[in-house]
């Protein structure tokens, strides 16, 4: 596992973006992105600053996790996407693999599921991203993996259908035997309201198995977490 902690938001997201680049530009490249405030700021830089470095041909995009919302409803991780990058760099309408938010979840985490058994090599049977960008929400959660449903983690199908706790809204989410497989994993974590489960995550405390974020931990691949000084105030120097 790699700590990497930088100064602010912007600072994780220009790192990211260069770490981003080194590894897309090897070759075909398959990423699972995720929803949420840091990746949206990612965005931003990898459109403004790295749109020419970077052979978009030969990156497909998927998502961890996706609400159950139509692709033009303000909770759309993938609206969100083409509004910060896709919107602003060349890449192939073929080479978007969204999950279909505005179809019936359990119907939509299926197709899903087969998509990636289709387009990804596997591993055991389980789908192999090149890479799975995730984020960390206040509660532990990542991808759509909550504490109240850490069941899911294992499940058996590659995408579930997981209820946010406080909204009831519905969510299609990657499980965390499709998140370990990757060949490489990155957390980005920003905020002082992520301090808490990032001490506990990290540092491994008692009882901190039920954030769904603590069983990241990827098989044969790398795991890097990116951190700004406010989500990392908890931290020992050497955790
Ligand atoms: O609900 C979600 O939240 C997490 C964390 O987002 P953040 O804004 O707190 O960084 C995100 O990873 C996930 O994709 C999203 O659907």
């Amino acid at each position: 596992m790699e700590l990497k902690v930088y100064k602010d938001k912007q600072e994780v997201a220009e790192q990211f973006s260069t770490y981003f680049k080194e590894k897309a530009n090897s070759g075909e490249f398959h990423v699972a992105l995720s929803g949420g405030s840091t990746p949206k700021i990612v965005f931003d830089v990898l459109a403004e600053k790295f749109s020419d470095e970077i052979d978009w041909s030969k990156i497909h995009f998927y998502w961890g996790d996706e609400r159950c919302v139509p692709p033009t409803d303000d909770d759309s991780n993938y609206k969100m996407t083409v509004e910060h990058l896709f919107s602003k760099i060349e890449v192939p309408e073929a080479n978007i693999h969204r999950v279909l938010g505005e179809n019936d979840p359990s119907g939509e985490a299926m197709r899903y599921a087969n998509l990636l058994e289709i387009n990804l090599d596997r591993i055991e049977g389980i789908p192999q991203f090149d890479l799975v960008i995730l984020g960390m929400g206040d509660d532990g959660h990542t991808a759509s993996i909550f504490p109240h449903e850490i069941g899911l983690w294992n499940a058996e199908d590659h995408c579930v259908v997981a209820t946010h706790p406080d909204s009831g809204q519905k969510r299609v989410s990657i499980n965390g035997k499709v998140i370990n497989t990757a060949k490489e994993v990155a957390f980005l974590v920003t905020g002082d309201s992520k301090a808490e489960k990032v001490k506990a995550v990290l540092g491994k405390t008692a009882g901190s198995e039920v954030y769904p974020a603590s069983l990241v931990n990827p098989t044969s691949g790398n795991l890097v977490w990116f951190l700004d000084e406010d989500a990392a105030t908890g931290l020992s120097p050497n955790p």
